[in-house]
């Protein structure tokens, strides 16, 4: 078994529309039969249009939506089995970094009271000692100078915050992070750092990760593996590589060509 095992996964929301006497309910398949997996350690890119459903999968895997049916399986643990106060302290091992750091970090916390409101999710009881050792080494973990611990979002560029962002999913010692967009507010120059830095991380720590984008190019230099998903469903799934190369559904198809620089990748 995958240490992340999705096995047809299924969200739907129930919207009511129309009135009083005459509303009907429309059923929208937001995630729709999904089934992924992840090795420790691997980077799966999830790529697909806005409105495909990818954010209600990952929120369905974080235990922040509830799963109409299916399974999710982390390191032996089936999460959707589990009863709801078991799921709280489980939500630790998924940790999020979104597109936007600086409305994603509280502007009245430095960086220390972020990094070590985290670290205590995972350890409550920490010293001052510890927290103060965990969050200089976490600092310097995605690049940033420990001695800047006092200071606020505001007083950060762009890249730096999201660095503090991605400080901030490493403390609570995640088993599983889903990246959501996270360079696609950067300026171009600035998003190959932070993808490196990624990159870096999942060498250095093993770090299993969904990394959520629309940006093709970009998930295909981070990714191990590529899912394609279209409305609510997964359409292709492979090696990075074979995907671009190789692409077998239309869909994916067209996603590739419509990059101009990407057609011509082979
Ligand atoms: N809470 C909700 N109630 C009803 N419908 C929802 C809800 N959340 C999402 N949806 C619908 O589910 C579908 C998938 O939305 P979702 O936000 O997961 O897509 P997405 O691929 O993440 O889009 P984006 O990239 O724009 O965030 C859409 O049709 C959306 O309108």
């Amino acid at each position: 078994m995958a240490y992340l095992e999705i096995d047809d996964l299924k969200t739907y929301f129930h919207k009511k529309s129309g009135m009083l006497f005459s509303s009907t309910v429309e059923t929208i398949k937001a995630v729709d039969g999904v089934s992924l997996h992840a090795e420790k350690g691997e980077i799966l890119g999830l790529v697909g249009e806005s409105g495909c459903g990818k954010s209600t999968l990952s929120r369905t895997v974080m235990q922040l939506q509830p799963a109409t049916s299916g399974r999710i399986v982390l390191d032996g643990v089936e999460l959707t089995a589990l009863p709801s106060h078991a799921v709280r302290r489980r939500r630790l091992d998924f940790q999020m970094v979104f597109q936007d750091p600086y409305a994603s970090l509280n502007p009245r916390m430095n960086v220390f009271s972020t990094l070590a409101e985290a670290i205590r999710q995972r350890h409550p009881s920490a010293s001052g000692k510890k927290l103060a050792g965990r969050v200089a080494e976490l600092m310097e973990t995605v690049g940033l100078d420990p001695r800047f611990q006092r200071k606020y979002p505001h007083e950060f560029s762009g890249g730096q915050r999201q660095r503090i962002a991605i400080a901030r999913a490493l403390a609570p010692e995640p088993k599983l992070i889903i990246a959501d967009e996270p360079v696609s507010a950067l300026d171009v120059s600035i998003q190959s750092q932070i993808l490196n830095l990624l990159k870096e991380l999942r060498q250095q720590f093993g770090l299993t990760m969904i990394f959520i984008s629309h940006d093709l190019g970009v998930v295909r230099y981070l990714a191990d593996r590529i899912a394609v998903m279209y409305r609510g469903k997964i359409v292709e799934e492979g090696e990075a590589e074979q995907v671009f190369r190789w692409p077998k559904n239309a869909y994916t198809k067209e996603l590739i060509s419509a990059i101009p620089s990407m057609s011509t990748l082979h």
